[in-house]
């Protein structure tokens, strides 16, 4: 086994919504397989706003830099922009502290694995299982450029706003590597596909010529394609398989076709992700990268405060924090396995337990209870 640090600290911020709800879960998970963890909780989004009127304090990005890694649930609500009620005026938004510490991290490579956590899911995906099967790949999504961080106007006297979508050489020559480094760690190379808009964008138009050199002067042995992103979103739905291996796009598009590619194994709630500064490794001394984890939903307000929401996203953002960040990957595997058991049908030697998301009548805390419980058996 990798040799291990001793003193490890991990920032959780649990935000707003669900976010405290799913994050007690993954701690709570992260508790048993790696005691030596000390945590310290910060402030991100709506709650930090109500607490010091901003939506990333210094002090949780003063934490989050000197922690080993962060775990995160979600922010936003629809009680935020609060209106100052003196001038009427829009105070800030909740989503405004997650993009600031994607950037002051420099979290440019934002990792979404599509898979199925348990083969059981099959049964309970919205759509066919003879598409859905075998659907397997990871969306690698730009994190900190592109239009969520470009010049932007708010609406104007004469009815007009503008976002500003921008990308770099260097940005998106960082991004390519990251996605041919996870195309190596397969044998033979994964496939990558390349979403961009091309055919419309100059932003896109730079992304495929700088994803094609980048490809292949570096990673000759990886294969590769490129798929404008409206029909990239239609195969997603008709024809998943076709998109296995490596998906890489920017910071939007990637949102939006993470989102619809939790579809495949069944929810939103289902999805992990790592949001790093660096080339993910597969585990031991060396190979760790400074990493936000969070799942791919937002704060569910609709389900908020009924102990209904599906942690399993946020556990397996917990499993990826143990690989990724401190090289635990015996753990971060344990978690993995423990998750798939919980979910895996009584006939295949699982529990059968489900959130309201996936049909079943499982709370958010017993799904945690669960994991702990085929986690302890494991370690
Ligand atoms: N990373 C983040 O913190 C994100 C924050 N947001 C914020 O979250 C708020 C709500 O946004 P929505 O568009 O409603 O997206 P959402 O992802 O919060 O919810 C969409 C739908 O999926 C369901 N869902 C989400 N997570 C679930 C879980 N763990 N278990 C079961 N069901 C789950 C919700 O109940 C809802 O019906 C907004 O303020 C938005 O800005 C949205 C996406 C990401
Ligand atoms: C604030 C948003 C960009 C968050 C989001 O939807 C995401 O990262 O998936
Ligand atoms: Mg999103």
């Amino acid at each position: 086994m990798a040799q291990q640090k001793q003193n490890i600290s991990v920032v959780l911020l649990e935000g707003d919504g669900v976010g405290p709800e799913v994050v007690a879960e993954a701690a709570k998970v992260l508790k048993v397989v790696a005691p030596q963890i000390t945590y310290k909780n910060e402030l991100i989004g709506g709650c930090a706003i109500d607490a010091t009127g901003v939506p990333l304090p210094e002090q949780t990005v003063v934490s989050c830099k000197n922690a080993d890694a962060i775990l995160l649930g979600a922010v936003g609500g629809p009680q935020w922009p609060r209106r100052d009620p003196a001038t009427n005026a829009l105070g800030p938004r909740p989503e405004q502290g997650l993009l600031e510490i994607r950037k002051s991290l420099d979290l440019f490579a934002n990792i979404r694995p599509c898979v199925f956590p348990s083969e059981a899911l099959l049964n309970y995906s919205p759509l066919k299982l003879e598409t859905v099967k075998g659907a397997e790949f990871i969306v690698v999504r730009e994190l900190t450029g592109g239009i969520y961080f470009g010049e932007r106007m708010e609406e104007n006297a004469e009815g007009e706003a503008w976002d500003k979508m921008v990308y770099t050489v260097p940005e998106i020559q960082r991004i390519t590597r990251i996605a041919g480094h996870l195309s190596l760690l397969s044998t033979p190379p994964a496939p990558i596909t390349s979403v961009d808009k091309a055919n419309v964008l100059a932003s896109s138009r730079l992304w495929r010529r700088v994803v094609t050199e980048t490809l292949t002067k570096e990673f000759p042995t990886v294969p590769f394609s490129h798929q404008l992103v409206d029909s990239a979103a239609m195969i997603m739905v008709k024809n998943p398989r076709a998109l296995n291996g490596v998906l890489l796009t920017e910071n939007m598009f990637g949102d939006i076709l993470s989102d619809e590619a939790s579809v495949i194994p069944g929810s939103l709630g289902l999805l992990p992700s790592a949001s790093l500064n660096g080339v993910p490794g597969t585990g031991g001394v060396g190979s760790k990268v400074v990493g936000l984890y969070e799942p791919i939903h937002g704060s569910a307000p609709d389900i908020a405060g009924q102990g209904i929401a599906n942690p399993i996203g946020t556990i397996l953002s917990a499993a990826l924090l143990l690989r990724y960040s401190l090289g635990m990957e015996r753990e971060a595997k344990a978690v993995e396995t423990a998750v798939r058991i919980v979910l895996d049908e009584p006939a295949q030697g699982g529990r059968g337990l489900r959130t309201k998301d996936l049909g079943g009548n499982a709370t958010t805390k017993e799904i945690g209870d669960a994991v702990v419980a085929e986690l302890k058996k494991l370690l």
